[in-house]
This record gives C-alpha cells, structure tokens and sequence, in this order.
C-alpha cells in the first residue's frame, strides 16, 4: 500500500473518544472494515497477535498490553486519506491520552446507549473543548436495551453543553430495534445495517411505524415528531466551530449505522488546521515542511533501547532522507526512516503532508513538544504538562543504581508515564502522575527494563506548580526561603513542590512577580 501525496487537503486526522467498554475497539474495526482496509472482523484485535510472530516489537507490545500500531492507524475512503490516532482505553487517565488530542482535527465521541456520557468520556470532551475541536457523536449499542433517543440527546445538551443534530432516528431498541430513519436522506437501514434504495422521506417512513402497538416504538415515534420541531438542523460552521454535534445512532457489533458514520467523517470532518505556534501560527498550506512530537514510545526492543517519536506533520511535505532542525536543541536529525501505520502493516513513509503522522524512531533525541522543521525556528505550542494529582517520593533500594534510576526516569517521563521533579538540594527524585496506574506502571518497567528496583513513597508535599519568573531577583529570595520545596523538571524549569494549595496562594501573594502555573506548554518552555 503507499499513500499518494494528493495534497493536505485530502487528509482527514481524528480519535475516537470514549469510556471504556463502550465499544471503541469494535468501532475502530468496523470503521477499517467498511473502508476495505481491512477484510475480516476480528483482525484489530487479532493483529497483535499475527504481528508477533513476525518481529520482536511486536512481542514486547504483546507482552506490555500495550500496542504502538494501534497509536495511529491510516487507511483510506472516498478519496481521502483518513488518520485514526487512538486515545489510550484504559480507566486510569495520562497525560498521553491529552497530548494524542492535539494531534487530531476532529473527533468522534462514542456512547453507550445504555449508560449515555460516562466520566472519561466527559474529561476527554473537555480536552476537545479547550481546542475547539469538532465531534461527531456515535451512539452504541442501539441493538441493546437503550435509553430513550430524545433522554440521550438531551443529555449530551445538558451535559457538555453542545447542540445536537440527530443525524439518524433509531426506531425501537434492544430486542425492539426495528432499524434506523436516515433523517438527512430520508431513507431507512434495515437491523442488517443495509439502507433501502428507495428514499420514501421521514413522514413516509414514520408512517410505516404509526399503528404499530408496540410501546418502545411509538415512544420512538414520538420522540420524533417533537424532536423535528425542536431540535436544530445539522449546521457545518456551527460543527467547525464545536458548539453542534451531528449525532448518529448504531451498533459497532452489528455493523449497523458505521457506513453511514465513516461517510459522515469523509463529509464533515475538517481539513488539517493551522497549529497554534510561536512567534507565527503554522498554517497547512506552508510550504516549509513542519511537525511536533505528540507521543513517544520508548523501549520497544530492550537490547537496542530504541524509540519511536509520533509527529504530527503540521506543514508542507516530510520527505524520507530530509533534514529537520529540531528547534528545543537547536540541532539538525536526518529523519532516515519515517514511518507510516496502516492497518495490517507499517510501511516506510517517502512522503507525508500536513495532517499525517509519521513515526520516527530515534535514539532519545526527540521529546514530546519538540516541533521540526526546515523552515524559520518556530514553536508548536499548546501540547501541555498538567500539574500532577499524585505526587510521590521515589526510593531507590540499591544505591549502586542511581545513575541507572536517573536514566529510567527521564526515559518514562518522556514517554509520559509519569513526571519526574529533582529537588535542586540533596539526591533523591518525585514522581507526579494524574491516576495511580502510572506509579504501577513506573514501578514495573523500572524494574523490568531498567533492572532498578524502586519503592514509591508518600511525600510531604501534595502538588508541584511551575513557577514563571518574571524577576530572577524575586525569585532567587522566594528559593531560598523554600529552599526545600524547589526543584526542576525534566527541561530543567523550575518547579515549586507545594505541602498545601494555602501555601501556594500565600507565595503568589508575597511574590507578585512569580507566576505559579498548575499547567505547562512546552511550547513556551523551550
Ligand atoms: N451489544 C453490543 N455490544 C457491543 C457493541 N459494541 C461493542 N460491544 C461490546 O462491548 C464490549 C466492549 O467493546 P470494546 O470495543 O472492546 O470497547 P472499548 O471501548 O474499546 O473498551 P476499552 O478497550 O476498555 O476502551 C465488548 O464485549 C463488545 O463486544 C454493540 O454495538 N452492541
């Protein structure tokens, strides 16, 4: 397979957002599916397994749970090119499924029809939010008991406060699912998923319906009919601009409504936008070559300590064998074998435009937030650091180890899997994280990859702030009346650890000119 170089204009960059369980997985193949990218149900889940006999990343993956080749996934429809990035499923949250968010365009938000807007699904919209990015809603499940049509939508009004364009009307559900009212075309799909060739219109259609006895399908019936008084029409700015979702009903499982969700990304999902950047945004249509690494994936054949750096090209074309300076070092990298991800295999990548994501494998060069380019030093900004929910101290068991626990931390932390803050007096690391699976994490790779047996200790501080400086002066007197409390983070920013959110709000107060940030873009830190 190659992908042509048509231009930006025909890249479509998404995730799929979700609780788990509610069916992520089984969408993202029926998505492939529907393409043609892949041809058997069954080979996203299946793929790591086939893939391990054929090289040894693979079988790390296996064996970590973990799978690099689901990180992106590109495949096309329609003429188009159409990036997937997944968002890491698991219940515990990090700080990677944030930063995979700055790299999509768009994003399909998948409910569960029984359970409506579920926890993480919320967190993750409230990411997309902050970047105004558009969402397609894929309710699931439809062929299991539901929730009425009209409660879901008004719930995800109510919710996330985002208009709702009902794309499709589910008639009945669970063992009552009759099929799906195509609201745009006024046609039916049938519970195989197949839509009739005739569109006889919505009125025809619910006509169909009207005398029918059963309870759940005249409550659809009538959901309906207010609902098309009262609900708006799909509206592609207000979409673009992510205040309306166009809201499609189905099940993953059944292989009902997907085609018509695939369709709806080919139609409405935006182009490859401009980045956020400093000093000047960085718009698509630069014809300069530039990119940000959204995501490392460090250690996937531990004899070659090698590392694959996901970047987002922003601008221009990312030709194999071309040179990019790497703007936070300043130092040119020959990106010699780019790669792409496609369903069933990775490919190199000769060419890649904006919208695409190539993975570069390096040997510890590349940092999530770093931007390349080829062009004028510029800055993609925007792809944060969070203040940790969770700060520990990090005991080292064997003392002859320390050079060995230095290299592991920054090798995790780069790759996300916890932050890491060295007090500047005495020895010693903190770890933060934002969920207590990340400390599990931590702990484990250590020791397995690492050989470096850790323990994780409570600490005497509940948080850490970045601390801007707007005075060195002020600064230098605010360390050293805390000269315990101050530390530097992996870029060597500094860092106040805080025993109380009250002592953070006094020494903002006694020291106007320090800013204590709980959020870091690393944009502006470079
Ligand atoms: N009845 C029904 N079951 C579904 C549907 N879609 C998914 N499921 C089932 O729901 C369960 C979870 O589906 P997954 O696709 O693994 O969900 P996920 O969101 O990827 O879950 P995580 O990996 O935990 O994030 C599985 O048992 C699926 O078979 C659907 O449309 N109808």
């Amino acid at each position: 397979m190659s992908l042509e170089s048509t231009g930006y204009k025909s890249r479509r960059t998404f995730a799929i957002i979700s609780h788990p369980d509610a069916g992520k997985t089984t969408l993202t193949e029926k998505l492939l599916l529907n393409s043609g990218a892949i041809h058997l149900a069954g080979e996203v889940k299946e793929r790591g397994e086939r893939r391990r006999t054929r090289s040894d990343w693979m079988e790390i993956e296996q064996k970590r749970g973990i799978s690099i080749t689901s990180s992106v996934m590109t495949f096309e429809h329609d003429g188009l090119t159409l990036n997937l990035l997944d968002t890491p499923g698991h219940a515990d949250f990090s700080e990677d499924t944030y930063r995979t968010l700055t790299a999509v365009d768009s994003a399909i938000m998948v409910i569960d029809a029984a359970k409506g807007i579920e926890a993480q699904t919320r967190k993750l919209f409230e990411v997309c939010r902050l970047r105004d990015i558009p969402i397609i809603t894929f309710v699931n499940k439809i062929d299991r008991e539901a929730r009425d049509t009209l409660e879901i939508l008004d719930e995800i009004m109510e919710t996330l406060a985002l208009d709702t364009a009902p794309m499709m009307w589910p008639v009945g559900a669970g063992v009552d699912f009759n099929g799906l009212i195509d609201l745009e075309h006024g046609r039916f799909i049938s519970t195989e998923g197949k839509p009739e060739a005739e569109a006889p219109g919505i009125e025809a259609l619910a006509g169909r319906f009207a005398d029918t006895q059963n309870q759940q399908i005249a409550a659809s019936m009538e959901g309906l009919e207010l609902a098309s008084g009262s609900l708006p029409n799909f509206d592609q700015a207000a979409f673009e601009e992510g205040t309306l979702t166009p809201v499609y009903f189905g099940s993953a499982l059944k292989s009902i409504g997907v085609r018509e969700l695939l369709e709806a990304v080919c139609r409405f999902a935006p182009e490859p936008r401009t980045q956020p950047a400093r000093p000047e945004p960085v718009d698509p249509s630069m014809a300069a070559c530039t990119g940000f690494v959204f995501k490392v994936q460090a250690n996937m054949d531990p004899n070659h300590r090698d590392r694959v750096a996901f970047v987002r090209v922003a601008s221009g074309t990312l030709k194999r064998g071309m040179r990019l300076k790497n703007v936070r070092t300043g130092k040119d990298l020959k990106v010699a074998n780019p790669m792409f991800f496609f369903a069933r295999e990775r490919e190199l990548a000769d060419e890649a435009v904006a919208g695409d994501v190539v993975g570069i494998p390096n040997h510890g060069t590349l940092s999530v937030g770093d931007t390349l380019t080829e062009g004028p030093d510029v800055t993609v900004t925007g792809i944060p650091n969070f203040a940790p929910e969770l700060l520990r101290r990090v005991h080292l068991s064997d003392a002859s180890k320390t050079k060995q626990l230095a290299k592991a931390l920054n090798d995790l932390a780069e790759e996300g899997v916890v932050q890491v803050f060295k007090p500047t007096l005495g020895s010693g690391y903190y770890v933060g994280a934002v969920g207590p699976l990340q400390l599990e994490v931590l702990t484990s790779r250590a020791a397995a990859e690492y050989s470096v047996p850790i323990r994780i200790e409570p600490a005497q501080y509940v948080t850490a702030r970045w601390v801007k400086v707007n005075d060195k002066a002020q600064f230098d007197k605010f360390a050293a009346l805390h000269r315990l409390n101050i530390a530097e983070d992996r870029y060597g920013d500094p860092v106040f650890l805080a025993p109380s959110q009250w002592e953070i709000d006094r020494c903002a107060k006694d020291f106007p000119e320090l800013v204590f940030m709980a959020t870091k873009d690393r944009g502006l830190a470079a």
